[in-house]
Order: C-alpha cells, then sequence, then structure tokens
C-alpha cells in the first residue's frame, strides 16, 4: 500500500513538473522578445530580494517587499492584460483534437515543411511578385486560436490558395483588393477582412494601417502575417505583435514553416 502511495506521488510529481515547465514555455514565448520581459525580469528582481531580505531577517525592508509582493499579483493581472488574454486564448483555443492543434508538438515529420498544409511557396511567388510591381497586400495566416472574428467582417471563400488567385485578389482594379486575406490550411477562407488595428507607440510612423492591422491581429492572436507595401514593395513579416526580421526571402520561408510546423 505505502509502495502504491509512493508509485502514485511520484506519477502526479511528474505530471506536476511537466504542466509546470509546460506553462513556462507558453509564458516564456509570450513575453519573449516584448516589452514584457522586462517587467518579468524586474518581479523575479524585487522576487529575489525579498526572498534575501527575509533570509537576512531585515524586517523592515522583507516587510515592504512583503506588502509590494501581495499586491502584486493585482498589478500583474493589470501590467500583463494583454499577454494573459493572449494566454487564455491559446489555451482555449487549442483543439486537442484537430491536427492542427495540441498533437502537432508532437509531430516529427513537420520538419521541413513536411506535413504542413499551407501553400507556401505560392504565399510567397506571389508577394515577391507584388512586390516587384508595388501592389499593396495583407495576408493572415490561422495558427490555433481561431479567426472567425475577422473572417467574418469580410467575404467567406472557400478557395484553394494558388499564386495567381493571391495575385488577382490584390490587383489594384479588384473588387476584393481592399482589406485582408485570411488563410486557413491551404485555403482562402476570406476576403476583405477587417483587422483590428494595433494601437502600439513603438511602430514607426512611416507603417500606415495596413501594418498595423497586421501587428494588430498578431497581437491579439498567434496568427502570423505577411504585408507587401503599396509604397515600396516590402515583404514584412509579423508574428506577435511584432514586425519579424529576415534577410532572404528563403529565410522568411523556413521562418514561416517553422511557425506554422
Ligand atoms: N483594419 C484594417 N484591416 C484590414 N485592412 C486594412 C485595415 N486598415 C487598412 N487596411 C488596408 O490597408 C490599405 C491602406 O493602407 P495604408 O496605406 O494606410 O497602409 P500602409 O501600412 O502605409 O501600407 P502601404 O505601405 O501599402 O501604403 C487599405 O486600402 C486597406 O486595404
Amino acid at each position: 500500500m505505502e509502495l502504491f502511495d509512493f508509485v502514485e506521488l511520484k506519477i502526479v510529481d511528474i505530471i506536476d513538473i511537466f504542466l509546470v515547465a509546460f506553462l513556462f514555455y507558453y509564458l516564456y514565448k509570450l513575453v519573449k522578445g516584448t516589452v514584457a520581459i522586462n517587467i518579468f525580469i524586474g518581479i523575479v528582481v524585487i522576487y529575489v530580494i525579498y526572498l534575501l531580505t527575509e533570509a537576512l531577517n531585515m524586517r523592515i525592508l522583507s516587510n515592504i517587499f512583503g506588502k509590494f509582493i501581495g499586491a502584486g499579483f493585482f498589478a500583474l493581472l493589470v501590467v500583463f492584460q494583454q499577454e494573459i488574454r493572449k494566454f487564455l486564448l491559446m489555451v482555449g483555443s487549442t483543439n486537442f483534437t484537430s491536427k492542427k492543434g495540441f498533437l502537432k508538438h508532437f509531430n516529427f515529420l513537420k520538419h521541413d515543411g513536411i506535413g504542413i498544409d499551407t501553400n507556401i511557396d505560392a504565399i510567397l511567388a506571389a508577394c515577391e511578385k507584388m512586390s516587384i510591381i508595388h501592389t499593396g497586400a495583407l495576408i493572415v495566416i490561422e495558427r490555433n486560436t481561431s479567426l472567425d472574428f475577422v473572417k467574418h467582417t469580410g467575404d467567406t471563400m472557400n478557395i484553394e490558395i494558388n499564386q495567381p488567385i493571391i495575385e488577382s485578389i490584390f490587383y489594384k482594379n479588384s473588387t476584393l483588393h481592399d482589406g485582408a486575406v485570411i488563410i486557413e490550411g491551404n485555403k482562402i477562407v476570406a476576403t476583405r477582412a477587417i483587422l483590428p488595428v494595433s494601437n502600439e507607440r513603438t511602430i514607426p510612423l512611416r507603417f500606415g494601417l495596413r501594418h498595423r492591422a497586421a501587428i494588430g491581429v498578431t497581437e491579439k492572436t498567434d496568427a502570423v502575417a505577411l504585408v507587401v507595401s503599396e509604397e515600396n514593395g516590402q515583404i514584412s513579416y509579423m508574428k506577435n505583435g511584432e514586425f519579424v526580421l529576415y534577410n532572404e526571402l528563403s529565410d522568411l520561408k523556413n521562418m514561416i514553416i517553422k511557425d506554422l510546423s
């Protein structure tokens, strides 16, 4: 009986460690590269100082830090409001049964793009072409978070991705060129979608609404976005509410494959 209890405790411990690691992995993914990482480091530093003052029995200081940490939980909810929202969205929209869901983390076949539904070559070839002729484009690719809330602001479609289709959607005289194209798997599921625009003040002023909308949707969901600038033909890639820099288009392709894997 005792042995059974011991084994049971160990299994629970292992599950506990696994879940904590999982939680920290997602927390890290959320705050990585954002200003939130500095706040996170600040909190850790204050907590370490608090532990030190406790250990050294410095009563007044530990009392002050203790009060600060006591109220800290509510402060965290306010400071990390965006990140918590994104985290809950991510957890809530993880589909344990779909092939795009939780199980994909264990799918080793997805390296090098094998197993990715989305025709990234066609999307990038279209972006390259549009970049040369300065045709503006905004393409959002769904990952785990459902994009239904933006899909329904535009026209619902069900078109298999190919290069000419993407180019003709964004062709300046096309009735569909305005707004964003939403991609799910290998299908264009919406055109003319209106995205939430980011209020982030750190976005340089030279970027207008198209870029802000791409940042906005990737801030609020885990989707990734591609923008072709009408002004200068530049192709930008956005993820987690930020521009992701790359050197060559082949690097961008590899990045997208990795992000969709
Ligand atoms: N909220 C939005 N959701 C989807 N598309 C949007 C949104 N806001 C603007 N757009 C698209 O962006 C186009 C205008 O973009 P604007 O010129 O302001 O962007 P930009 O970031 O400066 O890009 P560019 O470099 O192409 O000019 C609109 O015609 C529209 O198609």
